[in-house]
């Protein structure tokens, strides 16, 4: 861990923290965390990862997504990483010193985090993710991040419904990172036109194995 960030300021990295202290989610400007060329590289590593076809969460919610998964995280194991080298080095993109600093920094984290999940979405139009919540995947989730990877899409907000205010409605553009807590129920709005994609990982301070209690067996998103 590196005791700076190269990314974004202090003054930044606090205003940040601050909005997502107070308001349960935040959304990092375009090239704040990820640059053109991080992009471009993850875009170019996805393309060996295959592809599911999802309508079914965790919680048994509705889903219509394309996902592709490269960290899983199930029920009594350690989180492990799949489908082979291409999933290696988008993690060891989004793990890099100044990334996770800034990330801790804007979690207002004390503690170093680990990130238990992480897949892609790939989202035509007919796509949606239901109202859900994150927690329910995983007790210790604690934050989601979500990387825009398109912006030629119509529909596709992105929903948070925080447990004592009104919901928040965010069109995220590419690029941009939005941090959410994993303890508020969201959803993504059917997509329209175009194309939605997203890089999406949760983040937990818990390093050990995943400690939902499973009442079936289903697999889930
Ligand atoms: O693809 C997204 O924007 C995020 C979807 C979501 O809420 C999730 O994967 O938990
Ligand atoms: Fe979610």
């Amino acid at each position: 861990m590196s005791d700076k960030s190269s990314f974004l300021s202090q003054e930044a990295l606090a205003r940040y923290r601050v909005e997502l202290r107070d308001k349960g989610t935040v959304l990092v400007a375009p090239g704040m965390l990820f640059t053109q060329k991080d992009l471009a590289k993850i875009d170019r590593l996805q393309s060996d990862i295959p592809e599911a076809d999802v309508r079914k969460g965790d919680a048994d919610d509705s889903h219509k997504v394309f996902v592709k998964r490269l960290r899983e995280d199930h029920p009594g194991r350690l989180p492990s990483n799949v489908n082979g080298s291409a999933s290696t080095q988008i993690i060891e993109l989004l793990e890099s010193n100044d990334r996770a600093f800034a990330l801790e920094s804007i979690f207002g984290a004390s503690s170093q985090y680990v990130i238990r999940r992480c897949q892609m979405h790939r989202m035509p139009p007919g796509s949606f993710v239901g109202i859900h919540l994150d927690a329910e995947s995983d007790p210790d989730f604690e934050y989601s991040v979500i990387v825009q990877l398109a912006k030629d899409f119509e529909g596709g907000e992105f929903v948070v419904y925080p447990t004592e205010r009104d919901p928040q409605v965010f069109r995220p553009l590419l690029g941009t990172v939005l941090i959410t807590t994993c303890r508020f129920r969201h959803e993504v709005k059917p997509v329209y036109a175009g194309e939605r994609r997203s890089l999406v990982y949760f983040c937990s301070k818990h390093g050990g194995a995943n400690r939902r209690i499973i009442k079936n067996s289903a697999v889930g998103r």
